[in-house]
């Protein structure tokens, strides 16, 4: 093991009860709202793929043009109320907000930038707004805070020179600053989520990346940090160069999932972030965008994946220009939430099935505290019956849909294959969308025959 000074600071999860708190909440919703949202991937007259919060530098429009947005951001239609209501909807315990992305526009009045809330014509703390509402309704709040700055004048994306070293330790000390500013005016945020940590400048100050870390712990205990923060002393990122994981999740999963299902995922704590629309994170108006909407069966698929994994999901939402949510994207939250509804029980405060190999046709999740282990069927076989391969030495007993307390189903007769190996016919079990039964195992105590 190497000696480093900016390295992971632990070897093992975190026990304590705030991270415990955030790897039972599993289910949570980013919000990706800026000036970007009033263009909303669209440059006179013309529709810009791929660039919602990326419109600037795709569109290279010039940087007094993107200033000027912040004159029309009136918030006419922003309610952090109705915002909340749709992550209750969703079925979130916690939300992520981004609190000033990659073009440097800061959603609070921060005294280290003239780039803000302040300076628009509302001149509300739409943070301050955010987190009374979000707790209002016990759901965690969390920081989205992007390092890379298109704007700062002392942002630099490589240090070539020792100008460009003493300009970006100008920028590092801005950042330190309003990150300081964040805790210290919101300090019942749970956690901070850093992006735009990649180049090469930032991979060259672990130290500052360790630092930041320290001080949001020192400041708010519990306060939980992603790995896309940390650099160690040789510029290793999200893992160490002795191989630990920096921060306290891993959070290198954007717009993907562990693929193909591996249980090594599990070892340590992690979380994914998904677009709702292929690849915007952003409002994007155009086709690009509103014709690549997420299916509400296949956010479901992405949650109980993540859950079988250990793994929590932050499923994107792009509110418009003027502070509305986009329908389309409530509706989904709805009809997802209306399905945690009757089978979060599989998804909160469950984890991976220590055991249970991955069955194909959905996933198993295990209740942490309990043990119960759920069948989470979203890829249902086309002869309507699943292989259920249970641990070594173990048998079904019985089997319950959740969500349908006394119904027929749950006398259906399944069969056993060999072994630990049973077989379910799922006819005549109906639900609103993936089936999830909870089983009921015990161990096998004498002879079976052995069928296949
Ligand atoms: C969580 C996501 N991370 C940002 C991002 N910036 C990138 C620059 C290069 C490649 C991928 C990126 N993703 C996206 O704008 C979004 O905020």
């Amino acid at each position: 093991m190497m000696d480093l000074k900016y390295g992971a600071s632990r070897e093992k999860p975190r026990e304590d009860a705030a991270m415990k708190r955030f790897r039972g909440h599993r289910v949570g919703q980013f919000i990706h709202w800026g000036l970007y949202a009033l263009p909303a991937g669209r440059w006179e007259g013309k529709d810009v793929e791929f660039a919602a919060e990326f419109l600037p530098r795709v569109a290279k429009i010039p940087q007094h043009r993107w200033e000027a947005l912040a004159n029309d951001f009136t918030l006419a239609d922003f309610d952090a109320e109705r915002w909340a209501d749709t992550a209750v909807a969703l079925g979130a315990r916690y939300m992520t907000i981004t609190t000033k992305h990659h073009d440097g526009f800061c959603l609070w009045p921060s005294a280290h930038t003239d780039f803000h809330m302040g300076n628009t014509p509302s001149g509300r703390d739409v943070l301050g707004e955010l987190v009374a509402a979000y707790e209002a309704r016990g759901i965690d709040v969390n920081f989205y805070y992007s390092v890379l700055d298109w704007r700062h004048p002392d942002w630099r994306f490589t240090l070539e020179n020792d100008a460009d070293n003493l300009a970006f330790a100008r920028y590092l000390d801005f950042a330190m600053k309003q990150l300081v500013e964040l805790a210290e005016r919101y300090p019942s945020v749970k956690g901070f989520w850093f992006d735009g940590t990649w180049d090469e400048s930032v991979k060259a100050n672990g130290w500052w990346t360790w630092e930041v870390e320290r001080m949001l712990k020192e400041r708010i205990p519990g306060v939980v940090v992603n790995s896309r923060l940390r650099a160690d002393d040789f510029g290793a990122r999200h893992v160490d160069s002795n191989g630990l994981l920096m921060g306290d999740y891993e959070s290198g999963y954007e717009r993907r999932l562990p693929e193909p299902w591996d249980r090594s995922v599990a070892a340590h704590d992690w979380e994914a972030c998904m677009t709702i629309p292929q690849a915007s994170w952003g409002y994007h108006q155009g086709p690009w965008a509103q014709s690549t909407l997420k299916h509400p069966w296949d956010v479901v698929d992405m949650i109980a994946h993540c859950t079988s994994l250990g793994g929590n999901f932050l499923l994107n939402f792009g509110p418009r220009g003027d502070g509305s949510m986009a329908p389309a994207e409530v509706e989904i939250a709805r009809t997802v939430g209306q399905w945690l509804g009757v089978n979060g029980e599989a998804i909160y405060g469950c984890g991976f099935a220590e055991g249970w190999e991955y069955p194909g046709w959905g996933y198993f999740t295990q209740d942490s505290s309990t043990g119960q282990v759920f069948a989470v069927v979203t890829r249902e076989p086309a002869s309507g019956r699943i292989r259920l391969e249970l641990p070594t030495g173990m048998e079904l007993v019985g089997l319950q849909l959740l969500g349908s307390a006394g119904h027929p189903f749950n006398e259906h007769p399944f069969k056993r294959l060999a072994g630990s190996v049973f077989e379910v016919d799922l006819g005549g079990a109906t639900s609103a969308g993936p089936l999830v039964f909870a089983l009921e195992t015990g161990a096998i105590t004498g002879p079976v025959a052995e069928k296949e």
